[in-house]
């Protein structure tokens, strides 16, 4: 299976960011060369998707300290955490961004004795790795979420969670390419996932690269199709997930849990071990991004509501675990009990 783009790349000494705001009807890539341009693109959503932010943020910080000429070590580190705190005040949510950093500052401060410029190169290496483990990592949950796909199946999912999110393939979207690589004759329902149309825009615009077929719906259809017995398996990604399995992920995911939960459809959530928060005991203490209210007043810029029109913005929502049936991870499934099923995944 090819995807012949990628949402980010490393090019000599900058990034290449495909821009997710202009598709599905421009694809426009975009040099960034700055720390600064990074947290912009990133705030803006023109590189989205958790695992996508984790990636752009671990590249961003090297931009951000390439150019520094601090006098030791600990002037150096100073400044690093304080580009840290800078790039995870674009996005709270999405808890790659914070796990890309902190895997950083870790190996920094394991190779603290070295030369100021040899740590720099380390940086950028280490990012390189992050960006090259999520391809590996995201085909894996490809291949292991495919296992539990049907031949025939209809699959809805949720806002947009393949390769244009991640390093590459995706998550919920990478089972659903590789069910698709399976022969599984799959069809996918795409809710167009209000405000930001990640759905609309960028899944379907994904799912016809990959001659994938699928139709359109609106969020408010999900349900009836659940319903009428014309949803076999609900897919989705995540951003943070709990150490209880509590799950945030793109705003009406929650209803998309109740309603599978009520009508009897298996719903799972696809992830990489980036995006469990173990530090965090349930889905109570996420914090959730509140987003412009711009953004649900208006549709590409058109006003569509009366001028002055309040609006509410969360841009996520959170699934409490009895709604999910598994976890699709690059390790394999996780199946309740989560609290210790999600402990034993990073046991060595
Ligand atoms: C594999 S992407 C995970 C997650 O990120 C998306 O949010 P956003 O478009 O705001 O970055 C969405 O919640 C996806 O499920």
């Amino acid at each position: 299976m090819q995807q012949n783009y990628q949402s980010i790349t490393w090019q000599d000494d900058h990034l290449v960011i495909l821009d997710q705001t202009q598709l599905p009807l421009r694809e426009i890539y975009s040099d960034v060369n700055t720390i600064g341009q990074v947290w912009d693109a990133i705030k803006k959503l023109k590189v989205r998707g958790a695992p996508a932010i984790g990636i752009a943020g671990a590249y961003g910080l090297y931009l951000g300290v390439r150019d520094l000429e601090s006098k030791n070590f600990t002037s150096f580190n100073v400044e690093l955490n304080r580009w840290i705190e800078y790039l995870k005040s674009s996005r709270p949510t999405a808890v790659n961004l914070s796990w890309a950093l902190e895997r950083i500052n870790q190996t920094v401060y394991a190779n603290k004795d070295k030369d100021l410029e040899e740590i720099k190169e380390i940086i950028l290496k280490t990012a390189k790795t992050i960006h090259d483990e999520d391809k590996r990592v995201c085909k894996k949950i490809g291949e292991n979420g495919a296992e539990l796909v049907e031949k025939g199946w209809n699959i809805l999912t949720h806002c947009n969670t393949g390769g244009l999110a991640t390093g590459a393939y995706g998550t919920a979207l990478s089972v659903i390419l590789h069910a698709d690589d399976d022969d599984k004759d799959i069809h996918v329902w795409v809710d167009e996932t209000r405000p930001l149309l990640q759905g609309a825009r960028l899944t379907a615009w994904e799912l016809k690269q990959a001659e994938i077929p699928f139709h359109m719906i609106t969020d408010s259809m999900a349900g009836s199709l659940m319903k009428q017995g014309k949803v076999d398996m609900v897919v989705v990604g995540a951003d943070r997930v709990t150490a209880n399995g509590d799950t945030a992920n793109k705003i009406g995911t929650y209803s998309l849990a109740v309603l599978a939960k009520e009508n009897e459809i298996p719903f799972y959530v696809a992830l990489p071990l980036s995006t469990f928060d173990l530090e965090t005991d349930t889905g109570d203490e996420i914090e959730i991004e509140e987003r412009e209210p711009e953004e649900v007043t208006h549709l590409a810029k058109t006003p569509i509501t009366p001028k002055k029109t309040d609006a509410y913005n969360p841009a996520f929502d959170v699934t409490p675990n009895k709604y999910i049936t598994g976890f699709i991870t690059e390790k394999g499934i996780v199946e309740p009990d989560f609290k210790k099923n999600i402990k034993k995944l990073f046991e060595k």
